[in-house]
């Protein structure tokens, strides 16, 4: 059998031709051209593993419909494929507050961006996500105010974006945190996993039991991508 650790690809069912099947059958038929031009693009990154992937982007497009959110925020931008999904999915006058330290990759996506005439959307924030939550919660405006919110950056942080998103988003809102089954390894044997993806695991575990003893929101895991919880905001 394969280690476990080596067996490392975006998706967690049980073989990546079920994982295709869905992607052709269901996914890409119906993603839209600009957002196949962000994955062409983030395929030149050297770290293009990290774009959310798309049958999660497809449920997370769901999500924002179900509930007509309009007012979004979002950590962890990258080259922009959640971003820009969130931008084509939220109406004209929606707005989205993405958070990222890093420009250069958000730049890589830009084009697709103007491109799709979604740029008075989005007011993208180069900084420390947590330095900008804070200073979003300095005005009491922001507080209660956000229909939805997408976190995807660095795992360690997730519970303090949480106790930030449980201010910063109304009763009945959405956050979606993404990679909560961490490529399947919260599930294996610490000594199978590889060395490098440990300190994320030991920190999605910790959060993932966090979440499930979190009254102040309902939750789902949803095996999809590399895992997504839904928390609505009780
Ligand atoms: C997994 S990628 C986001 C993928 C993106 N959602 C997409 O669909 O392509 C994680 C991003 O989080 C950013 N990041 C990591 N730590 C951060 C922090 N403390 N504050 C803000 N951004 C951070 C990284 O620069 C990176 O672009
Ligand atoms: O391989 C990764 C790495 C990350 C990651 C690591 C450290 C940070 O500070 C932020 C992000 O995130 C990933 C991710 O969100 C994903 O869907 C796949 C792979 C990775």
């Amino acid at each position: 059998m394969a280690s476990l650790s080596t067996s490392i690809s975006k998706g967690l069912l049980h073989s990546p031709e079920l994982r295709e099947y869905m992607l052709e059958t269901v996914v890409y038929p119906r993603e839209p051209e600009l957002l196949k031009e962000i994955r062409l693009i983030t395929s030149n990154h050297p770290r293009c593993l990290m774009a959310t992937a798309p049958e999660a982007g497809q449920l997370i497009a769901l999500l924002l419909k179900l509930t007509n959110a309009k007012k979004t925020i979002e950590i962890g931008v990258f080259t922009g494929y959640s971003l820009v999904l969130t931008a084509l999915t939220i109406p004209d006058d929606g707005k989205i507050i993405a958070i990222d330290i890093d420009r250069d990759a958000y730049e890589m996506g830009l084009p697709i961006i103007k491109k799709a005439n979604i740029e008075h959307k989005i007011n993208f924030i180069q900084s420390s996500a947590l330095s900008a939550l804070d200073e979003l919660l300095n005005k009491n405006d922001n507080r209660g105010s956000f229909d939805f919110a997408f976190i995807d950056a660095d795992k360690v942080s997730y519970q303090k974006y949480h106790e930030r998103m449980l201010e910063l988003v109304k009763v009945g809102g959405i956050i979606v945190y993404d990679n909560t089954l961490w490529f399947g390894t919260v599930a294996m044997p610490e000594e199978c996993v590889k060395e490098t993806m440990k300190p994320n695991r030991q920190h999605i575990i910790e959060f993932n039991k966090f979440l499930a003893a979190d009254t102040r929101v309902q939750i789902s895991q949803v095996p999809i991508g590399d895992g997504i919880t839904i928390c609505w905001r009780l």
